[in-house]
């Protein structure tokens, strides 16, 4: 009693029990889509975030008069605002998820001007430092998603209150005057003409800005590192680097100080302005999914069963038998040793059920009592031919390892936003090698094919081009009970795939080489030629990275 109380609670915090606990250690998952915080087995991970981001505030103006004895009446002498600090993105091979980028990012604010002509200090530059392989947008005007910029938020501000008491507080935000100079300043003919210049100013520059959020809106595919060039001027103890990456938020202008106010009629100008807002943006940053292979593939083809078949059930990826189970990309790692097997492949789980089929056997299992005398890991992982079994000897033969995509159905007209669309594609974008999951037992797999490769272009032209292998999977289904005529006629229909895939889907390598697909005829479900899938997945990995790293 107490013993399957305490595998229970153990349950509870590992997953699914034992299998959980193994794949609380021993599985990468990653999910991405449309949430914003994925559980993966206790980690957080974010892979898409909005943050708003403002340059930094321009620093103030000064109105000063110069001070010194025997000059009763001295110059106008307050300085200039520094300018406020500007936001860039620098993509750094450092990261791996979203989870550090700050939600909220403020420029460092201009100094403010002082007396005897000083000026403020500039704000430093801001960088917001993101994993390679992040997208960013700038969220459109109209999204709700999006911050109001720095005029949408000074409008709200001013809305219910009447015309002197707009005009109070749009002064207060742009001017300095002199002490108790304020109102007789305002009279002034010569401030209105200065007044009426800062707005004629600033509605070019809201114009201006417009314009670059309608024709130029940002976007950014942080694919490479970027080069961060030596900047051999850098003074001493200043780090030798000039790029900050992009530039997203410009810092506001610095006020200005009363000096510049100065002209000939009017001598001891007693204002100066304020600086100005920083850029204020919105921003989308996706994470870019990264996977050696990508499985592409209809609804209900098996995706997801091959995943869990070639990590040996690690992936916790979900299996059903209705179109649209997997929604999100999810990533598993394969681990290969150097005899061809991979981890898993010889563990006494051979069939991948329907995920909620395993679960009601593992809780049934648990309920009986039976986890409590099973032999741990560390008691069947031990001897010399379990060594492919899960578990953590494997550590010791791995020399490869690679990880695969599982990905959500593609079907026709994805591309029209039909289905779950293709925007998941995206995910694939960066894989090495793309491997097609056919159902063989469908009547006419090969067009399937057809469909699948036509997506893919329609996503991105050339994107077929990385693929590699075509998986008849299902192939259990067709041997019926072994009976001779039955495995003639699969010979048959395995013949006719393969002439259409050297005949109708060859595609062009890296080299400009034309490649045949390899056509694997597999049982995901029952384990069948899976080695012959991983070894396969293997020697594209390969292929690709080396060519990788010499391009
Ligand atoms: N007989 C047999 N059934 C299989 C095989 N592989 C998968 N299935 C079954 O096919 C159904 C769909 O499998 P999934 O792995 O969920 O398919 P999927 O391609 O991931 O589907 P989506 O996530 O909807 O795109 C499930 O009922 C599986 O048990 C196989 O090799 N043989
Ligand atoms: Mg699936």
């Amino acid at each position: 009693m107490k013993i399957s109380r305490h595998i229970k609670e153990n349950a509870k915090q590992n997953g699914s029990g034992s299998k959980g606990y193994e794949s609380y250690f021993r599985t990468v998952i990653i999910q991405q889509g449309s949430h914003n915080l994925i559980l993966n087995q206790g980690n957080g991970f974010l892979d898409e975030l909005i943050i708003s981001v403002r340059g930094g505030k321009g620093g103030d103006g000064c109105v000063a008069f110069h001070r010194e004895k025997f000059v009763p009446n001295g110059p106008p002498s307050g300085g200039n605002g520094g300018r406020g600090g500007d936001v860039y993105i620098l993509p750094t091979s450092e990261l791996s998820s979203l989870s550090t980028v700050a939600k909220r990012v403020r420029g460092d604010p201009g100094g403010n001007g002082q007396g005897t002509w000083q000026n403020g200090k500039n704000g430093s530059p801001f960088i917001i430092r993101v994993p390679l392989g992040t997208v960013v947008r700038e969220i459109p005007r109209g999204d709700p998603r999006r911050a109001k910029d720095e005029w949408e938020a000074e409008e709200e501000a001013l809305e219910g209150l009447d015309a002197g008491e707009k005009q109070a507080k749009m002064r207060d935000k742009r001017w300095m005057h002199y002490p108790r100079y304020m109102n007789s300043n305002v009279e002034k003919d010569i401030f209105k003409e200065a007044e009426e210049a800062l707005y004629k100013q600033e509605r070019e520059r809201r114009y201006g800005r417009r314009k670059r959020e309608l024709q130029s809106p940002i976007f950014l595919d942080l694919d490479k590192v970027e080069e961060v060039a030596p900047d051999p001027n850098a003074p001493l103890g200043m780090p030798r680097k000039d790029n900050f990456g992009h530039l997203v938020a410009s810092g506001g202008q610095g006020g200005m100080g009363n000096p510049h106010f100065q002209t000939q009629e009017n001598r001891a100008p007693k204002w100066a302005t304020r600086g100005h807002e920083g850029e204020r943006i919105t921003l989308s940053l996706e994470l870019k999914l990264l996977a050696d292979i990508g499985l592409v593939g209809m609804p209900n083809a098996g995706k997801s069963t091959l995943l869990r078949a070639v990590t040996g059930g690690r992936a916790k990826t979900e299996v059903a038998g209705y179109a649209f189970t997997t929604l999100n990309p999810v990533v598993g790692v394969v681990r290969m040793a150097n005899d061809g097997t991979f981890e898993g492949s010889l563990s006494n789980q051979h069939i991948h059920e329907e995920t909620s089929i395993e679960d009601a056997l593992e809780r049934q299992k648990m309920e009986d009592g039976e986890m409590a005398y099973a032999p741990t890991r560390n008691q069947t992982g031990g001897s010399g031919d379990n060594e492919h079994r899960t578990g953590h000897r494997f550590d010791l033969i791995e020399n490869f390892r690679f990880t695969i995509a599982d990905n959500p159905g593609l079907i026709a007209q994805a591309s029209e936003n039909v289905g779950l669309g293709h925007s998941f594609l995206r995910s694939m974008e960066r894989s090495l090698a793309l491997v097609y999951v056919v159902d063989f037992s469908a009547p006419a797999p090969w067009d399937e094919l057809a469909v699948l490769r036509g997506e893919l272009e329609q996503y991105q032209p050339q994107m077929s081009h990385k693929a590699r292998m075509v998986i008849a999977n299902k192939s259990d289904l067709l041997a019926g009970d072994g009976n001779p005529a039955a495995i003639e006629e699969a010979r048959a229909k395995l013949k006719r795939l393969e002439d259409y895939v050297h005949s109708e889907m060859k595609v062009v390598d890296r080299n400009g080489a034309i490649l045949q697909l390899d056509v694997v005829p597999v049982s995901a479900k029952f384990s069948q030629n899976i080695k012959k899938v991983v070894g396969l997945m293997k020697a594209y990995v390969e292929d690709a990275r080396s060519s990788e790293a010499i391009v």
